[in-house]
């Protein structure tokens, strides 16, 4: 499924219109689809339409004629007081047929009594932050009992980022015309959207645009996944050294570890710290474990380089972070992996926090990967946890730029930039918000990045098939998301795998 911003939709459309193809009769598609979804999904007996003044609007009296056709109530409040162009002929039409205009003080009457609103009041072509007439129509739409259907994007959400400019319809449904607006699918404009479903408009293909953010599917990563060739044997199947792991905190060290194994490599290293080494050695059956030097606290310290540079050499990929812990030598040892290591490295959870303030990563030549989420993120950028999170897309995209390397952002959408390339992986589960689940993915990244994979790619084929396993764990079981623990993704891991490699989107 296609991915658009605001600007590459208005280009599709314009070229679309140099084509031939009206604005009216998109505008007329897009409502009537809109309308006929909104009808399949709510029943609705009694609507109300709130319709800004620009084509969204338009679109909105397009749905409100179609629900007053299909028999449903309909009150429709126009903010504007003159419409010119589409709008105005779709509302004249509205007039025509009788439906009941209201006063914006009539609002809160006809919301208590509707079942559905429409809201049509800002689209693509909203800029800057809600002014406050709008947010208090906002604020009245989302203290309404009834189901609200969005129409392209909830109002007051950007739909090229997904910010929240202000205040924001929290809608039950969101219908984009033509294609899925990039606003909708990342956080928090992906809340504020509820289900999201894209109508057909008749663009046709030659209109298309290249998008500057793509949707992380099965179909797209088809074919990279690499397979181990003959003659092959574990080294060449992939090696993977895992840095990871304290005397306190040896879990994430058994996750990171077990996550690469599914996720394909041939051997996986892990250099942890002494006083964890003999547990981790029992656990980790598969895998060679080495004790390096820990300070009192019992944290890898810059001591454990050496260690970690010895097995380095043995290794296509490095994974350092989950479970070291954060301090001096901590900063000194992360540094000097990403100083000394030419193989890919993955920086997950407290590597990422060692290098706030270091520009170790910008210096790096050889490819790199963070995996943060939004708390790591803003530690290595300055920023505060809130302040990512309002603006995911532009934070994941200047930290790649800043850094050099590919950077995967967790949480409910888990965005993926490098360069000028972004994808939002669409395959996550709110069950996945359960302590280790992180850990498994930057073992999983670790793997694709040990088989041969590019960094980008790893990044969006081991987000991709890490939350799948929590649906397939989901499906099978049949239990609540709640119940999900970190472990549970491994044995559903080599099926979803099983899913890339044939290119097969999720049922
Ligand atoms: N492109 C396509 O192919 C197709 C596009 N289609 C549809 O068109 C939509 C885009 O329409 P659009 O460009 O007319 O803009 P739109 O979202 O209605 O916003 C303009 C209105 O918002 C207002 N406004 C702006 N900023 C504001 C603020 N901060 N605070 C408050 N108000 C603010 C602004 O007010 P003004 O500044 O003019 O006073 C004006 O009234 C798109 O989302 C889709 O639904 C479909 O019909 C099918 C084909
Ligand atoms: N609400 C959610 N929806 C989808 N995925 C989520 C959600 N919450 C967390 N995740 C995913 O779960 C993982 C959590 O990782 P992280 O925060 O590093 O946890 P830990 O450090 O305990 O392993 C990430 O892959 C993240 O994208
Ligand atoms: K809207």
């Amino acid at each position: 499924m296609r991915l658009y911003t605001a600007e590459e939709m208005g280009r599709a459309d314009r070229a679309a219109q140099e084509m031939g193809i009206s604005g009216r009769v998109l505008m007329e598609r897009a409502g009537v689809g809109m309308a006929s979804l909104a009808l399949e999904r709510f029943s609705p007996r009694r609507a109300v339409a709130v319709c800004g003044g620009g084509n969204n609007g338009g679109d909105g009296f397009v749905v409100a004629r179609e629900l007053h056709r299909a028999g449903v109530e309909v009150e429709v409040l126009a903010t504007r007081e003159e419409y010119r162009g589409d709008p105005e002929a779709n509302l004249r039409a509205l007039k025509g047929l009788g439906v009941r205009m209201i006063r914006p003080e009539e609002l809160g009457v006809s919301l208590g009594r509707a079942d559905l609103v429409v809201d049509a009041l800002l689209g693509t072509g909203f800029s800057g932050e809600v002014r406050e007439r709008e947010a208090a129509l906002i604020r009245r739409i989302n203290a309404s009992p009834a189901r609200v259907l969005a129409v392209d994007v909830p109002s007051g959400v950007d739909g090229s980022t997904g910010e929240v400019r202000g205040e924001a319809v929290r809608a039950d449904l969101t219908v984009c015309a033509h294609a899925l607006k990039v606003g909708c699918v990342i956080s928090p404009g992906r809340e504020h959207a509820g289900e999201v479903a894209a109508v057909d408009i008749g663009l046709p293909s030659e209109a298309e645009v290249e998008p500057s953010v793509v949707l992380n599917d099965a179909a797209s990563l088809a074919g990279l996944i690499p397979r181990t060739a003959e003659p092959a044997h574990k080294y060449s199947a992939g090696a993977l050294l895992v840095v990871a792991g304290s005397r306190a905190m040896t879990g994430a060290a058994v996750m990171t570890v077990a996550g690469a194994q599914r996720a394909g490599c041939g051997i996986v290293f892990l250099v942890t710290a002494a006083g964890a080494a003999p547990l981790l050695d029992a656990r980790l059956t598969e895998a060679i474990v080495e004790g390096a030097p820990e300070d009192a606290e019992g944290h890898m310290g810059e001591g454990a380089l050496e260690a970690v540079l010895g097995r380095a050499g043995r290794a296509s990929a490095v994974v350092v972070g989950p479970g070291i812990g954060v301090g001096e030598g901590g900063r000194r040892l992360v540094e000097g992996i990403v100083r000394e290591v030419e193989a890919p490295v993955l920086l997950d959870a407290d590597a990422i926090t060692n290098l706030s303030g270091s520009d170790a990563l910008a210096a790096r030549e050889a490819p790199a990967v963070i995996t943060p989420h939004a708390g790591e993120l803003g530690r290595l950028m300055g920023a505060g946890a809130r302040e990512i999170s309002a603006s995911r897309l532009r934070h994941a995209r200047e930290a790649a730029a800043r850094h050099g390397c590919c950077v995967l952002l967790k949480g409910s959408d888990t965005i993926i930039a490098e360069g000028e390339k972004a994808a939002v992986n669409p395959t996550g589960h709110v069950a996945l918000a359960t302590a280790g689940t992180g850990d498994v993915l930057s073992g999983v990244i670790g793997a694709l990045l040990s088989r041969g994979m590019g960094a980008y790619d790893a990044a969006r084929a081991g987000a991709w098939a890490h939350g799948r396993a929590a649906r397939l764990w989901l499906r099978e079981t049949g239990w609540p998301a709640e119940s999900l623990i970190a472990t549970d993704l491994l044995p559903h891991l080599p099926r979803a795998f099983a899913e890339l490699l044939e290119g097969r989107p999720p049922r």
